[in-house]
């Protein structure tokens, strides 16, 4: 693990655009980690947060409005300047599919390669996503290791993904919003003014 594949799309002379992907309900620091981690290693010249629009396979659970969790994502990565945010994902409405997240990334940057960044409880279920197949055609993915998971790539197209080991951080958003509704604290799990946003809007109260 590590540097594997680490140099995977060098040489091409492209922009090197990394991809994250989430629910961000709300955005922790295992995220930031993650992405940070990754743009450090790839040599990737930006990472585009990508909120999702719906995320389907969290039907059964209450989400927080999108623009919420577009805010929180724009909070906590506007320090950096190598961080963005897209509303992709929120303005094309309907259940989000990675299919479509990538298309629309290539769509807007033809002078990049893409690297979507993913932890390892989300890699182990791809296969089960929307157009799976395709989707290794549109980017290099990059699993990263979170504590409780299994980090493999097995059933994954060889050279379509690089396993990374990142500092650990066992955070979830579920935790997060747990924490928030029992009264505890999420100071040091979420960026400061995440804390204060969810505050304001009085997020996660009485789930
Ligand atoms: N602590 C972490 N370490 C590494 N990767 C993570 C971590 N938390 C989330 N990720 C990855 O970030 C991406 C977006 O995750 P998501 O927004 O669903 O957060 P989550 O903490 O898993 O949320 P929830 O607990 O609500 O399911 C996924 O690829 C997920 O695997
Ligand atoms: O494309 C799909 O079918 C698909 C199914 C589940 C999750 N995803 C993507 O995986 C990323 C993490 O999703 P989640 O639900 O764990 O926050 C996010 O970018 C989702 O759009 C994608």
């Amino acid at each position: 693990m590590g540097e594997q594949n680490a140099a995977a799309g060098t040489g091409s002379g492209k922009r090197r655009l990394g991809v994250m992907g989430g629910t961000f309900d709300p955005i922790h620091h295992g995220h930031l980690v993650a992405a940070s981690e990754v743009a450090a290693l790839f040599h990737l010249d930006e990472v585009v947060f990508v909120p999702t629009g719906e995320p389907w396979q969290k039907s059964h659970q209450r989400v927080s409005p999108a623009e919420d969790r577009y805010l929180m994502t724009v909070i906590a990565t506007a320090s950096n300047p190598q961080f963005s945010v897209s509303r992709i994902d929120i303005d094309r409405g309907g259940r989000t599919y990675t299919i479509d997240t990538l298309k629309d990334l290539r769509d807007l940057n033809d002078d990049a390669d893409l690297f979507f960044i993913t932890g390892a409880d989300a890699l182990s279920q791809i296969l089960g996503w929307r157009n799976a197949g395709e989707l290794f055609s549109l980017a290099h993915f990059i699993g990263v290791t979170r504590p409780g998971h299994d980090l493999t790539d097995d059933g994954l197209p060889e050279g379509g993904v690089s396993l990374v080991e990142v500092p650990a951080l066992a955070i979830s958003s579920t935790d997060c919003r747990e924490r928030v509704a029992q009264g505890d604290p999420v100071w040091y799990l979420v960026p400061d003014g995440v804390v204060r946003y969810i505050d304001k809007r009085q997020l996660y109260r009485g789930q």
